[in-house]
């Protein structure tokens, strides 16, 4: 029996659609008036048009005429992030797949794509959220040949879906279709790989067996096979009707992985063909709410505290970090997997994965069922999973009804909680967010001494030098968007991890981000306004008591008002020159701020 919508979902999608009645309104106009234009090639001289098809070779003729419509092409490849590393063979699949229904493909444009494992820890990190922007505009860019009709985007990792979407929606009256690749085979399994690295920061053992552990995690092409980002990114293209059914977590140089993307290249085609509705017309607050009750109800990300609101923002929509906590505390977890639990993204596509949580959240009425998709109307289609069928096709089939592991994923009847297990948090320093589904229950709640820090290396030289062996609130700021581009500071998740089993009350509060993959050690993030920005946690002095508590969304550092009114917020050193940082100055003078999504394009 499928529950009637939640009151809940339906009120905080009231309250999106209110706030943001002119902004869409006015977006809304301008995708109208774009689509009133008539296909994209229509307006080109015979010179542009000439340009635009040279090097098009046998498909010059379809592309001279008008009949067949143009698929713009735009990928995120390269060789460094092995989630991206397959895209390269998918042009040429997609333009053989398009012809098939008259249509024609043409690679309109590379977008760049930053490996957060890689930079992890590293300078080039305080590009990474920026990038995301970037890719938005280099998107825009692929597009704005006005060449087509139609958009496959190839993407996966966790900028890259994020600044992807936000560039389609620039050219929202045309239909775009995701590509994924799909996640790499399980190697070492995650909390292993986590406790060799708790070894190391302790000095147990040394590189090569660190080293040697790592290549047994991440060995081959594919998404890292952890909940991070990149993994809630393919989580949320299904729930978003963004991506073909089921296609999320099939792996990479597969047979049915090539038909999938083959069909996805068909079906942008289909409805390239149709012309009837763009992403923009298909992203409305339905489709923002269902993204976040997905991403509450599988423990996603922390960083799309940021993406779905500069998402949203970018079809027309204000989503607001009170929205997250009103859907947190009615979508019950259904799934655990790392760092929520010790499975991994291919144990829950085993076990029902995406078809089988869609069932379920339909059936509680915890999504929106009649939203568009790229596969037509309703959300039904995608609690079917693909199959590779006898003609090399893809037919889908019924998810599973039960699940096959209620250690990873669970139904309405027994949810892992009852709650989605992100909390806003709001107090004297401030507002943020926090995960508390990777938090044991005895750890959400944290008040003892702060410990500050300017930077990571600080923390880990005190880590290292035995400094930090006492309860502690580990307060690392000027890692605000303005600072130095807010990077993630997972790096510091081993020590924090190492003094919390050794008994210690451990919580990290900092203005700058954490990774999707973090997970044990509670961490108050994104504080907002970033001290850069004068924000009080720059006010914090080493031994001030704060209290953190996850539970009831507060924090407070518990001092005086007379001594905190008298109190300077500290100065924060800005991103020196080197790594490109310099070429940033302008995003990060810009950014909005992380409850509005941390943006420099608004
Ligand atoms: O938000 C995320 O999911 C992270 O940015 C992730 O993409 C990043 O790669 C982590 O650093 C991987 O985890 P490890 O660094 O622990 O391998
Ligand atoms: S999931 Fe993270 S570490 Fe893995 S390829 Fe993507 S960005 Fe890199």
């Amino acid at each position: 029996m499928v529950e009637p919508l939640h009151p809940t979902v339906a009120e905080v999608t009231a309250r999106i659609e209110s706030r943001s009645q002119d902004l869409r309104a006015g977006y809304l106009e301008q995708l109208g008036a774009a689509r009133a234009q008539g296909r994209a090639r229509g307006r080109l001289s015979c010179t542009n048009l000439a340009h635009g098809f040279a090097a098009a070779g046998s498909d010059q003729p379809p592309l001279a005429g008008l009949q067949w419509p143009n698929l713009a092409i735009v990928s995120a490849y390269n060789d460094m992030l092995s989630a991206h590393q397959p895209l390269g063979a998918y042009p040429e699949l997609i333009k053989a797949a398009a012809r098939e229904v008259t249509a024609t493909a043409q690679f309109a444009g590379g977008v760049p794509a930053m490996c957060d494992g890689v930079t992890q820890g590293q300078p080039g990190m305080e590009l990474s959220l920026l990038s995301r922007d970037v890719i938005a505009m280099a998107t825009a860019i692929a597009l704005s040949h006005d060449m087509f009709d139609g958009t496959l985007a190839l993407g996966v990792c966790d900028k890259i879906v994020p600044g992807l979407v936000i560039g389609a929606l620039s050219y929202g009256h045309l239909p775009t279709v995701f590509v994924p690749a799909g996640p790499m085979t399980s190697g070492l399994a995650n909390d292993e790989k986590a406790r060799i690295r708790q070894q190391f920061a302790e000095g147990k053992i040394g590189r090569a067996e660190l080293l040697e552990a790592e290549s047994r995690a991440y060995h081959g092409p594919g998404t890292c096979t952890f909940y991070g980002t990149a993994n809630s990114n393919q989580m949320l293209m299904e729930v978003m009707g963004l991506h073909l059914p089921g296609t999320a977590f099939v792996n990479p140089n597969t047979p049915l992985r090539d038909a999938l993307t083959a069909e996805a290249a068909r079906q942008c085609g289909r409805l390239a063909h149709a012309a009837e509705r763009g992403i923009g017309d298909m992203l409305d607050a339905r489709a923002f709410v269902n993204a976040i009750v997905g991403l509450l109800a599988t423990g996603g990300s922390t960083n799309h505290t940021l993406h779905l609101v500069a998402m949203a923002r970018a079809a027309g929509l204000i989503v607001t970090w009170d929205d997250f906590g009103a859907l947190s505390a009615v979508t019950p977890s259904l799934a655990k997997i790392y760092p929520n639990g010790s499975a991994d993204v291919n144990h829950f596509h085993a076990a029902g994965g995406m078809g089988f949580l869609m069932a379920e959240l339909l059936r509680g009425g915890l999504l929106h069922p009649d939203v568009e998709t790229v596969v037509g109307s309703g959300l039904s289609a995608y609690t079917r999973e693909p199959r590779l069928a006898e003609d090399g096709r893809v037919e889908w089939v019924d998810a599973p009804a039960q699940s096959g592991d209620t250690d990873v994923l669970r139904g309405l009847d027994n949810p892992f909680a009852p709650t989605g297990g992100l909390r806003v948090l709001d107090g004297n320093l401030g507002r943020g967010v926090i995960k508390v589904s990777a938090v044991k229950p005895e750890h959400r709640v944290i008040e003892a001494p702060a410990m500050v820090f300017e930077d990571q290396q600080a923390l880990i030289d005190a880590f290292q030098a035995g400094r930090m062996n006492h309860d502690l609130v580990a307060v690392v700021r000027g890692q605000g968007p303005k600072a130095n581009g807010m990077p993630e500071l997972h790096k510091l998740t081993p020590q924090l991890g190492v003094l919390q089993d050794r008994g210690f009350k451990v919580a990290l509060v900092t203005d700058g981000r954490m990774s999707g993959a973090s997970g044990k050690v509670p961490a108050a993030i994104h504080v907002t306004p970033e001290v850069a920005d004068g924000g009080p946690l720059g006010k914090v002095r080493d031994g001030d008591v704060i209290r953190l508590d996850g539970e009831r969304g507060t924090l407070e550092a518990q001092v005086s008002a007379s001594v905190w009114a008298m109190r300077e917020v500290a100065a924060v050193p800005t991103s020196p020159p080197g790594y490109g940082r310099e070429l940033f100055s302008a995003l990060r003078a810009a950014n909005n701020g992380a409850e509005a999504g941390a943006a420099s394009l608004f």
